[in-house]
């Protein structure tokens, strides 16, 4: 039987760190704000965003929500990112995605400030990440990390797949796995043979957005298998990209939906929220 890898325990670590130091920060006058913007009434982005604000409160952040109508226009929308950029009590900025059809997600991520920008989604720190001189992590694949790394998964001269190439999880994931010594491949819908592939990997890391996708027949006795996915199952139930029954019993080590990644994305907002206001106060050159 596979190990279970505890993303509500390792998340709840990561923000009792966090905690612990924004208290330090607040003697010296410093706390840390973090703006969260909502465009629209999707209720899985709803839902996300509260989980937010509920973790800046745990952390002892300032928190500011704001709700946009689902027909905001791109220069209000822009504008309000300028007026956030420019407050000295806002560290962080997130705008929470996905962005409703006719606003230009690209064009609305640049404009946030690199040294603010907390989801590591702007091009300047998309670079930083590619060349391995970064503050920030896009949080899932840096919660993915993190997990990995408390349950001891050695990752130096293993094969990695990332099944999924979008630009907030499986293109990142592939560099934080690369940069840590792994042999990476990531695979994609077109990839031929994709249980093969992911049949050679000592970790698997599953972000297609498929429910329950990867089974046991994708999965090398002994493998680290964790999670990205959050689907809904016939039964309207939560459920990830892994078939998570059929493969535990071939896992070394597997992450479970919910309770796996999802927990660690806010986790590790928390800690580039932290880590933007020590940049901002000139702790961190
Ligand atoms: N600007 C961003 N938008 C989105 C991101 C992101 O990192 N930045 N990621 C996802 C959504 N997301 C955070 O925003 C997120 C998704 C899931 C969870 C989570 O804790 N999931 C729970 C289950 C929750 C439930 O019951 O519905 C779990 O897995 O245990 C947290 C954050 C897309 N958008």
């Amino acid at each position: 039987m596979a190990k279970l890898i505890n993303g509500k325990e390792v998340s709840a670590q990561v923000k009792a760190r966090v905690a612990a130091e924004t208290e330090e920060l607040k003697k010296k006058g410093i706390v840390p704000g973090l703006a969260v913007i909502l465009v629209g009434d999707d209720p899985a982005s709803q839902v996300y965003v509260r989980n937010k604000k509920r973790a800046c409160e745990e952390v002892g952040f300032l928190s500011e929500e704001y709700r946009l109508a689902a027909d905001v226009t791109q220069d209000e929308l822009l504008s309000l990112i300028e007026s956030l950029n420019a407050r000295s009590d806002i560290s962080g900025i997130l705008v929470q995605l996905p962005l409703p059809k006719h606003l230009d997600e690209k064009a609305v991520l640049n404009v946030i400030s690199p040294l603010k920008d907390v989801d590591a989604f702007q091009p300047v720190n998309v670079g930083r990440i590619m060349i391995g001189d970064y503050h920030f992590l896009p949080c899932t694949p840096a919660g993915v990390m993190e997990l990995l790394k408390s349950a001891d998964v050695d990752l130096c001269g293993k094969r990695a797949v990332v099944i999924g190439r979008s630009n907030i999880v499986g293109k990142p994931m592939a560099m934080l796995l690369m940069h840590e010594n792994a042999t990476v491949t990531i695979c994609h819908s077109r990839t031929k043979d994709l249980p093969s592939v992911c049949r050679e990997a000592d970790v698997l890391v599953a972000a297609i957005g498929k429910a329950k996708f990867v089974t046991a027949d994708f999965v090398k006795p002994g493998a680290a298998v964790i999670d990205v996915g959050m689907n809904r199952d016939e039964n309207g139930k939560l459920c990830g990209d892994v078939d998570f029954d059929s493969v535990e019993p071939v896992a070394g080590c597997i992450t479970p939906v919910p309770g796996g990644v999802g927990p660690m994305t806010i986790a590790m907002l928390m800690q580039n929220t932290l880590m933007a206001a020590k940049i901002q106060n000139g702790m961190i050159k």
